[in-house]
């Protein structure tokens, strides 16, 4: 029989760690349990470099990481991380921060089995700006803050309609925090979007450069000339934390953590090598800086974060309830080959990457069962995801004359889903809302989603992908998803 180790709090195992001498580090770890890493850098010099918005479950598996491997060289002390939370939501994580020292267990689970566990300690602080704006501000203007990153999902980065005011919102937090380092004459932040974007720096720009010309088109033209905005392609799929997982932090490893980060053992991190002042040295840790990274982020939008679309709704539509379930029936499986397939030719030539390795790897991946990522979470805002991660391909596939049967297939299954069932969270934005409307017609007007432009832009005055949609559309409705799958994997052999 086995003994579960007796927990302890994660600052008091920390604490513990960072006062022993090296020789006694695995003393450190509660007795009887599996090894767990702990920070053993000077957690009590650490300065806040980064200001964080979004500090969710991928920030901490994966930026956050990155800096803690820094630390543990004995580099980065002025890089520490200050997360931010703007939404009514992030409450929970100020409170779970505040009761652990900043402190939370990354615990990566391969395919077969093996855990790695590690303490992160490159968060020391955190503000919750419904709760003092002026605090958030006050981080944004210090000298010290170097990097502003963000990881504030797609739809994170549309503006409020003009003439609205949201003091809360990032962009006016980031916008005002610009327009105070101008006035103080200290030099700009750069800002680094970390969400899965197509060229998500300049996104970042464009939002940021119409916030302020909203305010002042001095200041607008300010930003343009003086502030970095870097894109990157950012990779690890990183679940929602379940009780399980505090349960295995706890019965596995020893360690009592409200909120831990499980995640898979793959990263990367591509980013464009363009700072306003100074970064990290992120390339010993493992970072790849490059001059341009399109078509790292192409490939990765197009490849992983579409089938990701392409798995969800077709593996809600057949029973499915996680990731691994979906990529191991051999109907969704056919499908996601045919879809990239279709993806393939709309890519760039990736330096070092053979796109035939990368998409064996994607599947090992998809299939790792311990993940355990719900379909839910890849069909969350489909709204955002679908003409981020699959439209773009679409279109240029017509473009270029080419077909877009399972590109058009995959749309009809997003749609289908949502008039079947509704979205995979309750609508919380006007386009959510104005969707849950328009899959309401949908027996009526077929046409009635895919003309609703800030989606879907022009798509729909294209018969290439009209008629295969309505084709799969009806399908859907008339066969069931297995029998349309069939009969579309059969019909490309
Ligand atoms: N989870 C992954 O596998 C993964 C991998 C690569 C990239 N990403 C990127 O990170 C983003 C966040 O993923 P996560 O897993 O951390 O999600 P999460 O739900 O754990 O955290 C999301 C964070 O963003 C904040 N947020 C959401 N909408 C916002 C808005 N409109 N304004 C400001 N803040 C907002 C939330 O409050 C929360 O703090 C993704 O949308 C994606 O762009 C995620
Ligand atoms: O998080 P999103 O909204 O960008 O997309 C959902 C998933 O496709 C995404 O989180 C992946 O797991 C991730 O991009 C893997 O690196």
């Amino acid at each position: 029989m086995t003994t579960q180790p007796i927990p302890v709090p994660i600052a008091t195992l920390v604490h513990a760690a960072a006062d022993a001498k090296p020789a006694e580090t695995p003393a450190v770890t509660a007795s009887g349990s599996a090894p767990v890493e702990l920070p053993r850098y000077d957690r009590a010099g650490i300065r806040t470099g980064i200001v964080h918005f979004g500090l969710g479950n991928f920030h901490r598996a994966h930026q956050a990481m990155f800096l803690d491997r820094l630390l543990a060289l004995g580099e980065g002390n002025e890089w520490g991380i200050c997360g931010v939370g703007v939404m009514p939501g992030d409450a929970r994580m100020r409170d779970v921060l505040a009761a652990q020292d900043s402190l939370f267990t990354l615990v990566l689970k391969s395919g077969t089995g093996e855990l790695d566990a590690r303490v992160i300690g490159s968060i020391h602080d955190y503000r919750f700006a419904p709760d003092d704006r002026e605090a958030v501000l006050a981080e944004l203007t210090a000298e010290t803050t170097r990097i502003v990153s963000l990881t504030v999902t797609e739809g994170g980065y549309r503006l409020p309609e003009e003439g609205t005011e949201n003091p809360l919102g990032v962009f006016d937090l980031i916008v005002t925090g610009l327009a105070r380092r101008r006035a103080a004459g200290t030099v700009p932040f750069t800002v680094m979007s970390c969400d899965n974007l197509p060229g998500n720096g300049e996104v970042a720009r464009g939002v940021i450069l119409e916030a302020a010309r909203r305010r002042d088109p001095e200041l607008a033209a300010w930003i343009a000339e003086n502030v970095a905005f870097p894109s990157s392609m950012v990779d690890r799929i990183t679940p929602v934390t379940t009780d399980a997982d505090r349960a295995l932090v706890r019965d596995t490893f020893g360690v009592e953590d409200a909120w831990p980060v499980v995640a898979e053992p793959f990263v990367q991190w591509v980013l464009e090598d363009h700072f306003t002042a100074g970064r990290p040295a992120l390339e010993k840790v493992g970072v790849q800086l490059v001059s341009d990274v399109a078509p790292y982020e192409k490939m990765k939008l197009r490849l992983l974060n579409a089938s990701h679309q392409g798995m969800a709704y077709f593996g809600l539509l057949l029973g499915h309830t996680f990731a691994h379930e979906a990529t191991t029936d051999p109907r969704i499986v056919a499908f996601l080959h045919r879809f990239l397939a279709e993806s393939r030719p709309t890519l760039d030539p990736v330096p070092g990457i053979d796109l035939d390795d990368y998409v064996n790897t994607l599947f090992e991946r998809f299939t790792n069962p311990a993940i355990a990522d719900t379909l839910n979470r890849l069909a969350t805002d489909a709204g955002s995801r679908i003409p981020t991660f699959v439209l773009p391909t679409i279109v240029d596939n017509i473009a270029a004359g080419r077909d877009v049967t399972f590109g058009a297939a995959l749309v009809a299954s997003w749609v289908f889903q949502l008039e079947r069932d509704g979205h995979a969270q309750p609508a919380q934005t006007e386009i959510e809302h104005n969707l849950t409307a328009l899959a309401a017609k949908l027996e009526a007007e077929p046409r009635a989603i895919i003309e609703y432009a800030p989606v879907f832009g022009d798509i729909a005055t294209h018969d290439a992908f009209v008629t295969p949609y309505l084709a799969t559309l009806e399908a859907l409705r008339r066969d069931g998803a297995a029998a349309t799958l069939d009969a579309l994997n059969g019909s490309a052999e």
